[in-house]
């Protein structure tokens, strides 16, 4: 077995493209505000795409690699400029962003309704429903998977808003099963919002901080799948997670313990030597479905997932967490899928005016 999953369905190559050093472009740019852009000898039409990304996410994502492979395929990452209207700048043929705050939503909201011909990566209303773990794992609870290639389904889990002294009965008439695992409502990309906690007895689940979803910990081996979604790719990868909780543990040990933020800081776990039955990778028609369908429902293209097994099972998968414009520089090939993504894009865009 590959240790590297890899789903690839749909994307054909342009390799040929890519290696060409001095690939020919129409320059469609005209009188375009582009500002720093430089002027290419072009017969293709440039693909502008302006990114609206924090510092962090640009060192990780917009990396030498990428800018130059997409700059062979004709795609031109711009900066916006916050400062400025939106409509001052580009004309973009796509946006990307990941920034945070209602004034940025709203300005995206604007744009979207006053430039339907540019794709905006995502809607900012459906970004948002990724940033309550409740609505966030709601669609996969919905979707109700189970195939011949297994089931998926999200841990049990209830919602506190508010009255930590109460979490103690409201956990014993959900029925929920310790240890569970708190983890803050809201998740927003704060550091806060990544600060989860393991309550392992009834008592200490007063000492936490609602509001907050409480979910049943599943023991799944210690091995987590992240599978990133580029529109119709995706690829699978594994890492290292939370140990197994056993029996014995869960009676000796008392109250609630704070865990770092295990599935982007631990390293991956893709080399490791570890037992076949905890790290085979789930079955890929299961995650293309499984992917199709969020892409449908959560109205998403951008985003990944962290899925875990039910340690002990073949085909009981559960999904934990969905991350919008996730750290894609941590994805391999992510380079080539994403740059074919937005010519794909801008493709779509182009049959669709001349249709008009
Ligand atoms: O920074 P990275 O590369 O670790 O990416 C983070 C993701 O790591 P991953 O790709 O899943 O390993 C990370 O995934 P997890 O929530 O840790 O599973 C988040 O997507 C994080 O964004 P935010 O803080 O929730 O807004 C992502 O952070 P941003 O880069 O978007 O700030
Ligand atoms: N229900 C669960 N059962 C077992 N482990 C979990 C569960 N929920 C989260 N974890 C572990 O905690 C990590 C962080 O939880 P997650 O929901 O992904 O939060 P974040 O958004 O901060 O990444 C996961 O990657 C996994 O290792
Ligand atoms: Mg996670
Ligand atoms: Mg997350």
């Amino acid at each position: 077995m590959g240790l590297q999953g890899e789903i690839v369905p749909y994307r054909k190559k342009q390799e040929e493209e890519e290696e060409e050093e001095g690939t020919d472009y129409v320059d469609e740019v005209g009188d375009r505000d582009l500002g720093m852009i430089p002027t290419l000898p072009l017969q293709r039409k440039l693909v502008v795409v302006g990114y609206a990304l924090t510092s962090k996410k640009i060192k990780s994502f917009l990396q030498p690699k990428l800018q130059g492979l997409a700059r062979n395929k004709g795609i031109l990452f711009v900066a916006i400029d916050q400062s400025r209207p939106l409509s001052d700048q580009g004309p973009f043929d796509i946006v990307l962003h990941k920034l945070t705050g209602k004034e940025w939503r709203q300005i995206l909201e604007d744009y979207r309704l006053t430039h339907p011909e540019v794709t905006v990566l995502d809607p900012p209303d459906a970004i948002q429903h990724l940033h309550n773990r409740q609505s966030m794992l709601q669609c996969v609870a919905d979707m109700n998977l189970s195939t011949s290639y297994g089931t998926v389904e999200i841990p049990s889990q209830l919602v506190v808003k508010k009255d930590a002294w109460y979490i103690p009965d409201a956990v014993e008439k959900a029925g929920l099963r310790l240890p569970l695992v708190a983890k803050p409502l809201v998740a927003d990309g704060s550091a806060k919002s990544h600060e989860l906690s393991l309550a392992y007895d009834q008592l200490s689940l007063q000492k936490l901080e609602p509001p907050l979803v409480l979910q049943e910990f599943i023991n799944h081996g210690g091995v987590m799948f992240k599978v990133y979604v580029v529109g119709e790719t995706i690829k699978v990868v594994r890492r290292f997670s939370l140990p197994d909780v056993c029996k014995r543990e869960l009676s000796s040990i008392a109250g609630v313990f704070r865990f770092p933020r295990v599935s982007c800081a631990a390293a991956s776990a893709d080399d490791a030597d570890l037992d076949p039955g905890v790290a085979e990778l789930p079955p890929r028609l299961l995650l293309e479905k499984l992917a199709k369908e969020l892409r449908r429902r959560l109205g998403l293209r951008l985003f990944n997932l962290d899925i875990i097994r039910e340690h002990g099972t073949r085909d009981r998968f559960y999904v934990i967490d969905i991350n919008y414009f996730p750290g894609y520089g941590k994805m391999p090939e992510y380079e080539h899928i994403f740059t074919d993504f937005l010519l794909s894009l801008a493709e779509r865009q182009y049959k669709k005016k001349s249709c008009q």
